[in-house]
């Protein structure tokens, strides 16, 4: 981004049900700082002069909310909002149709925290090598466990990086091993995965910050108040 013309378009994926985080109201809704997180997540790309539109993707039922949200806070720059599918990565092809950009990012709706600095990372990266991700190096010693609780392997943790969004491409390279996946009904929890299988390129890693962390589970709510209030 830093030093490119390019225009890059942003897929927010937001059509989950949020069943890990046990509420009545999808997580992406709950609010932070008196304010729905899903719109925290879409001002950070709104604020940034490099992104020229993003295609919001949330619940069938919730397309007239959206939409209303989108006017309420003034979101101009989000071009689309459209009902998802049944999987994220359906959710995301649904995006991506709805963008025209020669440069894509996808990110997920309830990463409200993820830096400018970062996403510009992860888009240079991508811009090197047509697909990028963000990651932070583990820091727990991660095993492979089977069915019956017992450890089969410890791979060396020094090849461990936890995968985070954005993750940024070259949007016809996405749009292609996306339709690909679909055709032959692979389903991956991530994009970078579906472009290691189908888009022919490796996927590079660009580093990003411990601090974007994805609103899962009931104590990552307190967890992000607190980030939200540290000084910028
Ligand atoms: N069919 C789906 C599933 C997920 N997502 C989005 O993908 C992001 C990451 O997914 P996750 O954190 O798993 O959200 P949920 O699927 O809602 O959570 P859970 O698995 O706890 O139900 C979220 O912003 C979620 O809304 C989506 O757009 N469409
Ligand atoms: C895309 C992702 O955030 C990368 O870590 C993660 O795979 C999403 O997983 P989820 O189960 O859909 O939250």
């Amino acid at each position: 981004m830093a030093g490119t013309s390019a225009a890059w378009g942003v897929v927010v994926v937001a059509a989950g049900r949020g069943t890990r985080m046990g509420t009545a109201e999808s997580k992406q809704y709950l609010l932070l700082q008196d304010k729905p997180v899903l719109v925290h997540t879409l001002e950070i790309f709104e604020s940034m002069a490099e992104i020229r539109e993003i295609a919001l993707v949330v619940g069938s039922m919730d397309v007239e909310r959206c939409e209303a949200l989108v006017a309420q806070y003034g979101l101009s720059k989000v071009r689309a909002v459209v009902a998802g599918g049944s999987e994220r990565q359906h959710s995301v092809l649904r995006g991506l149709h709805a963008l025209d950009t020669e440069w894509v990012m996808v990110h997920d709706g309830v990463r409200p925290l993820v830096s400018p600095a970062a996403v510009r990372a992860c888009a240079a990266a991508a811009q090197q090598s047509e697909a990028a991700v963000l990651a932070v190096p583990v820091k727990d010693t991660i095993k492979q466990v089977n069915e019956e609780g017992v450890i089969v392997a410890t791979p060396d943790r020094r090849s461990l990086w936890a995968i985070q969004t954005p993750q940024a491409f070259r949007r016809a390279l996405l749009l292609e091993a996306h339709e690909k996946a679909a055709d032959s009904g692979f389903v991956g929890t991530d994009d970078a995965v579906v472009v290691e299988r189908f888009g022919g390129v490796p996927v590079v890693v660009a580093e990003g910050e411990y601090t974007n962390i994805k609103i899962t589970t009931p104590e990552d709510m307190p967890w992000a108040e607190f980030l939200l209030k540290r000084p910028k």
